[in-house]
């Protein structure tokens, strides 16, 4: 099952070698539990073995091998961040996507070699979504050639990037070009920011850390300013836009293709995303099943909690879903390598729909799998709660996903355009013209949904309802924008008074590309063992998914009031069937118990010696009487008796 969560045997066993490996060497281990660590502390503690990770790296992983990295960094470092996370997720990426040949010669060879942390530095304390209006200026002096940074107000500080705080170096930085008066948008420049030897800000430069956050608190991300800070003009980067000596101006080949960098990081992050989803349902199937609490059969002793039918149906649809997010990340990640390499070619023409197609992803995903770790942590009761548990820490990261990279609401938009194009397609009678990806929006729907009364219930008549849904969700909300905009509202307009029926299209859209994606693997699974467990799984999925949505498809017909019974009783039925593979299904991640950092969900089981040990090992007992008792609440209680006497 391994193989088939990490695409291949190859990869699974590979991260299976890395694990034993590290476990041999205890200088790549937490020195102590992180939740026990100030902020300080721990990125020292991250820094140590960065440090580590950098000179030995190459006894333990390819280094070539991303994947192979991301298992490095998942058990050595975590999810917490560490002080080169942009470095890796962003600055390599945006300097292998748009600086030039000479360029990449000249920075990315010492980035890969960590001679230089950088970072990606784009959002500012005012504009964070709307790219157009950054207030960051790049100022061309053809007199010198250099680029002028400026940061003319307070909410044109750069806020947010990730390790820009005290960390990076460098940074790829966002910000408005300006030749000779003329606005020509964001545009992507490689900037030094300290010195190389002493690490101090250089002249020009305001910089710090924007103090501590909901979780992720390693990173330092950071604030940063510039006062008429001069680069050269070739600090431009200038793969695909130019910018001559004399001003110049040379298009891309595609207006956004300066937005690569985010699309990199939302085509990974479906994965990144499935992968902590999947720690919280490990941490949470593990304990569920050594927690007793109640009976069912008053006769019998007190049952695992993961009996509950209630437990199972907080838990088992999420962990559908992590299988049905890993599997569509795996695909994301493949038709983004494609297009990075057409787009080297000068082939531009799916960047469009990778956009689309991430952008829904990305929001659906990230959101899914809050909830999906929200609900993990209350399924834990109490010791959810405790930072033993560390699922309060996996859901401060994830959470985050819901916002970086494009506001959730915000990206669901912009899949919305796409979709609202092909309607206007399909309106037309141009079906034709349509993408793979909404081809199913130019075809004609059944009128009713024959989901119970095919004799084996296959996978085809749950897609056609999830069709259905989405198509009249998407003609029905395109309808809407295009009648608004035929009453005279200006498109803008008109767009603002559909937006929430538009981003249900998105979203109905993006959970159908999910479930086919889910279908698309368990197709190819050749082993019949493997193939009827995930095939359980995809059922589970399959009805759980459909009973949300069930509302669209209930107020037109399509489904019928006893269909709707059906799938419940399928769902229950699948709850049930999935019980006796449920610690299974969660321990084929393979997480080891360093890289999950729970004490409540590590493989032995020992769940209350584990958690006593760890309660006798916080920093609070290192001492019978704290200061805080000596010097305040000794004296307050004393004056209380002395009153009364
Ligand atoms: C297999 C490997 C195993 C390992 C895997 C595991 C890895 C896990 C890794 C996880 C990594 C996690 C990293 C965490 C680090 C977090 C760091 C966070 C960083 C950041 O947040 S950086 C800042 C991000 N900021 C944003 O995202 C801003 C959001 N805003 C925008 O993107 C844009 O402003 C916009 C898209 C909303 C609007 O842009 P704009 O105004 O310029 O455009 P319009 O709305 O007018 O649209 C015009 C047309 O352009 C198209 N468009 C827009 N963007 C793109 C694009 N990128 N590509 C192609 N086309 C694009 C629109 O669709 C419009 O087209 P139309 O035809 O006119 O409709
Ligand atoms: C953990 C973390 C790490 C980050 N790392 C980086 C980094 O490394 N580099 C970097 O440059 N940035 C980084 N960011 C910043 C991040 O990319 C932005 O916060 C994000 O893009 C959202 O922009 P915003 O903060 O301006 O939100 P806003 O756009 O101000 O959103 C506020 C609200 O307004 C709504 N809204 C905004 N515009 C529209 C619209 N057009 N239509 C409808 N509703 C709208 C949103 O939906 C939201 O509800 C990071 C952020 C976080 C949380």
């Amino acid at each position: 099952m391994a193989a088939q969560i990490y695409s291949g045997e190859k990869y699974a066993s590979r991260r299976r070698e890395i694990s034993a490996n590290l476990a041999k060497r205890p200088e790549f281990h937490d020195s102590k539990p992180l939740p026990f660590m100030t902020r300080e502390e721990k990125i020292l503690e991250s820094s140590r073995k960065l440090t580590l990770i950098s000179k030995h790296m190459n006894e333990i992983i390819d280094p070539s091998d991303k994947r192979e990295l991301y298992h490095l960094n998942c058990e050595v470092l975590g999810i917490e961040g560490n002080p080169m996370a942009l470095h890796g997720d962003m600055f390599i990426p945006a300097l292998t996507a748009q600086a030039s040949d000479e360029q990449q010669e000249k920075w990315l060879s010492r980035a890969l070699r960590r001679e230089i942390i950088g970072t990606y530095a784009q959002t500012e304390l005012g504009h964070g979504t709307n790219l157009r209006k950054l207030e960051t200026i790049a100022t061309y002096d053809v007199d010198t050639q250099e680029f002028v940074l400026h940061t003319p107000q307070i909410t044109a500080l750069k806020w947010w990037p990730g390790n820009l705080g005290k960390s990076s170096n460098y940074a790829v930085v966002v910000a408005l070009m300006i030749i000779k008066g003329k606005n020509y948008g964001p545009q992507t420049f490689m900037v030094p920011l300290r010195d190389e030897k002493t690490h101090q800000p250089l002249k020009g430069i305001t910089i710090g850390d924007i103090g501590p956050k909901l979780a992720y608190n390693i990173v330092d991300n950071g604030f940063l300013g510039f006062d008429h800070y001069r680069i050269p003009r070739t600090n431009l980067l200038m793969r695909h836009t130019r910018v001559e000596p004399d001003g110049t101006f040379v298009k891309p080949p595609h207006a956004k293709i300066n937005y690569s960098a985010m699309v990199h990081v939302r085509s990974y992050m479906i994965t990144g995303q499935a992968i902590m989803l999947a720690y919280a349902l490990t941490i949470a199937t593990r304990y569920s099943s050594v927690r007793r609490q109640g009976q069912i059969d008053t006769t019998q002793p007190e049952v695992k909690v993961l009996e509950y039918q209630t437990q199972q149906h907080r838990l088992f649809p999420s962990i559908a879903r992590a299988y049905a997010f890993v599997f569509a990340g795996a695909e994301t990640v493949r038709l983004y390598e494609r297009v990075l390499q057409e787009v080297e070619t000068g082939n531009v023409s799916l960047m469009a729909d990778l956009h689309a197609l991430t952008s829904g992803l990305k929001s659906v995903v990230t959101h899914q799998t809050a909830q999906g770790i929200e609900q993990a942590r209350m399924a834990c009761g109490g010791h959810g709660y405790s930072q033993a548990s560390y699922i309060s820490e996996i859901f401060g990261v994830a959470v985050g996903g819901c916002t970086y990279e494009g506001e959730n609401l915000v990206m669901l938009q912009q899949l919305a355009r796409y979709l609202v194009k092909s309607a206007g397609l399909v309106q037309a009678g141009q079906s034709s013209k349509l993408g793979p990806l909404v081809a199913y929006l130019g075809a004609k729907s059944d009128s009713t949904s024959l989901i119970d009364r095919t004799p084996t219930p296959g996978f085809a008549e749950y897609v056609k309802t999830f069709q259905h849904i989405a198509r009249k969700q998407t003609l029905k909300a395109a309808q809407k924008l295009f009648g608004f905009m035929e009453k005279g509202d200006t498109r803008e307009v008109a767009w603002n008074k559909s937006t929430v029926e538009l981003n249900r299209a998105s979203r109905l859209h993006t959970r159908l590309y999910i479930v086919e994606a889910f279908v698309r693997r368990v197709e190819e699974v050749a082993d019949p063992r493997l193939k009827e467990v995930l095939t359980d799984l995809l059922r589970l999925h399959v009805n759980y998914e459909l009973l949300d949505v069930a509302a669209y498809a209930l107020e037109d017909g399509f489904l019928s009031s006893s269909q709707l019974d059906y799938i419940r009783e399928q769902l229950y039925f699948y709850l049930a069937k999935i019980r006796p593979n449920a610690v299974s299904l969660v321990d084929s991640w393979e997480f080891s118990d360093r890289e999950l950092r729970s004490v409540l969900g590590r493989r032995d089981g020992n769940v209350y010696e584990n958690l006593f040990a760890w309660a006798k090992a916080s920093p609070l007992n290192k001492t019978d009487v704290l200061p805080s008792v000596d010097k305040y609440l000794k004296p307050l209680m004393e004056s209380a008796r002395a009153s009364k006497l």
